[in-house]
């Protein structure tokens, strides 16, 4: 039987998704369903998906974590944007219109607020659409390719809602704790993989799929530019140079410190060990 894959329908995940897209190996092995990341986790969860790129604020006790893949950033992410209207900085959001795509930007804007700069802002979800978002509260977080979009659009957006300051949650993250910012793993229901064989096979799969997809980043820029309308350069660069894409001993030790964090301010429940799935 195949097994079911929940997986984030935005351009980062891309290189990740090579040989699920190109060719037939995996798609006999594996049923591919493509959304939104808080919803990734929800399938997860509930036993409609096998295996899912979930947020790392979805992680509970029960997943594994597929060794070698992640979605994560070394310092400017671009498409996490917390756009806040005027010009008095972060001290200044009491509110802030946070699309509910997101799991793991809300819960880092959380950590950013009440651990970082000792302010407590309110959270109203939001469809992610920039200018009703600043014109309902003093902040937008936008996510994943419609934060790509807003950057291109600033000054259209900036002309309906007055001047704003972007801030890359990623880029203040890594200030202040010098580690990678860290959104998104594999996870997996390890009741779905009972024989060694077949986590092997996983695991081997998704990284072999992500070292194809980072030698195809050409082919990936040619086949998203029409999809995403954005310059070859802009997604060039946010492939090659924003997401990190190795799940690497720093990017462990930012989930564990993001997590600790999120549960000490009451954002997350508390997440213990982290559990990977072994061969
Ligand atoms: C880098 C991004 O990471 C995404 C953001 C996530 C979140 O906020 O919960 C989860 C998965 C990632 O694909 C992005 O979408 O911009």
């Amino acid at each position: 039987m195949a097994l079911r894959v929940a997986a984030i329908d935005f351009l980062n995940p891309a290189p990740l998704m090579w040989d699920f897209d190109h060719g037939p190996r995996l798609s006999q092995r594996y049923d591919v369903h493509l959304t939104e990341p808080s919803q990734c986790a929800r399938e997860l969860l509930a036993g409609r998906a096998d295996l899912g790129l979930i947020p790392v604020a979805a992680l509970t006790p029960e997943l594994a974590i597929v060794p070698g893949c992640t979605i994560a950033s070394l310092r400017q992410v671009r498409s996490i944007q917390l756009v806040v209207k005027g010009t008095a900085g972060l001290a200044s959001v009491r509110t802030i219109a946070a699309d509910t795509a997101s799991r793991s930007s809300v819960a880092y804007t959380q950590v950013l607020f009440r651990h970082f700069l000792k302010t407590d802002p309110t959270y109203l979800p939001a469809k992610a659409d920039p200018i009703p978002m600043l014109q309902s509260a003093d902040a937008a977080l936008l996510i994943g390719d419609p934060a790509l979009h807003a950057l291109e659009h600033r000054t259209q957006i900036e002309a309906a809602v007055g001047p704003c300051q972007w801030f890359d949650v990623a880029t203040e993250w890594n200030t202040r704790t010098n580690l990678p910012w860290v959104a998104a793993v594999w996870a997996v229901r390890p009741e779905a993989l009972p024989t060694a064989a077949a986590r092997t096979e996983l695991i081997e799969d998704l990284n072999q799929s992500r070292l194809h997809g980072q030698l195809h980043t050409e082919d990936l820029v040619t086949e998203w530019q029409p999809r995403i309308h954005l310059p070859a350069q802009t997604i060039r660069h946010y492939l090659t140079q924003n997401i990190h894409y190795t799940l690497d001993p720093a990017c462990i030790e930012a989930i564990e410190l993001f997590r600790h964090l999120a549960a000490e301010i009451n954002a997350l429940p508390p997440l213990g060990p982290l559990n990977f799935l072994q061969q």
